[in-house]
């Protein structure tokens, strides 16, 4: 080895050292805050406000030459670690495992915690509303394929507020046991995904039957005990269930995400940069979506997405699932809702949460 390479190293080394010694010094502070929160009475020791804050920190301070996504990444490790010493928190996804919605709890709350699959996204709302998990994360909508009605539609009967989003960069692959795609004759995943792959699959595998199944975790599984067949999932099924790359990145959009709530039993205080979920029911009569969106405007508050649904309360009601910027406890937003609830049939706050840093 070069004397060099051999100085380089050993700066290294020591520098090493030195972040292990903060990073324990960090831990044991951790465990002093779960003191004081104890001693306070506090139950709830995740505080999605201060986390945003810090990770927010880290990207601002950051100079290169990583990046500062890659550099909040490592700190959104420290801090679940840390968080881990306070409390193992058990977060409940739509399952199975190797879901996108499992790298989405993943990438949220990091590596320190428990996640538990489950079976649909009713299942995550009620694990959450009974206290068996701490937190829950669910789909709400993707930038190709649109919303995810099951999750609007709990959001009507559920009393969980939401406490945090989370985006994913959605990547497709076409995996198999079978290492030559001519040998390919089923493909399978879930129908989301047959969708964003629609113009590859019709380029390269025109002649394959597709098979829609309920998850793409299940079509990894699938097509881990079918050798003529191929499933489309993430890098997370591919690990879980050992399979081989025929191609990788298929999605037809690039820039495929989706967008992911967490969901807890506690409001969130101003992390400040937050945004404010609502559903507001109306009735039927000219002008009520413009009558609705005025406050808004006069507040000079930007909305960030509107979606209808029917509100299964009387055949002409409608429910609007409305995301604005700013947080409750805000003066302007506070205003114009005060102001909404004179004209809507009824207003429930979803939540305000931080906007995702990550
Ligand atoms: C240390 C705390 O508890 C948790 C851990 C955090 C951290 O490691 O920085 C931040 C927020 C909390 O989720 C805190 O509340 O400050």
């Amino acid at each position: 080895m070069s004397d060099d390479l051999l100085s380089l190293r050993q700066r290294i080394d020591e520098l090493d050292e030195q972040l292990q010694a903060l990073i324990t010094e960090r831990a044991r502070l951790a465990e002093e805050v779960a003191r004081t929160k104890q001693a306070e009475g506090e139950e709830v020791f995740y505080r999605a406000e201060r986390e945003a804050e810090v990770l927010r920190g880290v990207m601002q301070r950051n100079q290169g030459p990583l990046s500062n996504e890659e550099m909040a990444r490592l700190f959104r490790e420290i801090m679940s670690a840390c968080l881990a010493l306070e409390r193992i928190m058990n977060i409940a996804f739509l399952g199975p495992e190797g879901t996108f919605t499992q790298a989405a709890a993943l990438k949220h709350f990091g590596h320190s915690v428990q996640t538990l699959p489950l079976g649909t996204i009713g299942d995550v709302f009620r694990e959450v509303e009974s206290g068996n998990a701490s937190y829950g994360v669910v789909p709400v909508e993707n930038s190709t394929e649109g919303v995810i009605n099951h999750t609007l539609d709990e959001f009507m009967n559920s009393s969980l507020s939401i406490c945090g989003e989370v985006e994913l960069r959605i990547h497709h692959h076409l995996l198999s046991k079978n290492p030559d795609i001519r040998n390919i004759h089923r493909v399978y995943s879930h129908q989301q995904s047959l969708a964003q792959c629609r113009k590859w699959l019709d380029m390269h595998l025109s002649q394959v039957q597709q098979i829609d199944v309920s998850s793409n975790a299940e079509a990894a599984r699938l097509a881990s005990t079918d050798p003529e067949s191929a499933a489309i999932a993430g890098e997370s099924a591919a690990d879980i269930y050992a399979l081989g790359y025929l191609a990788k990145n298929i999605e037809d959009h690039p820039e495929n995400t989706t967008r992911f709530l967490v969901v807890g039993k506690r409001e969130t205080p101003p992390s400040g940069n937050d945004k404010t979920s609502m559903l507001v029911y109306t009735r039927n009569k000219p002008g009520a979506l413009y009558t609705m969106l005025a406050p808004f405007a006069q507040h000079n508050i930007s909305m960030s997405r509107i979606e209808s649904r029917p509100s299964h309360q009387g055949m002409w009601n409608y429910a609007f699932f409305i995301d604005i910027e700013g947080h409750i406890e805000d003066n302007n937003v506070r205003q114009a809702i005060d102001e909404l609830e004179e004209s809507a049939s009824l207003v429930k706050i979803l939540g305000s949460y931080p906007r995702a840093v990550l």
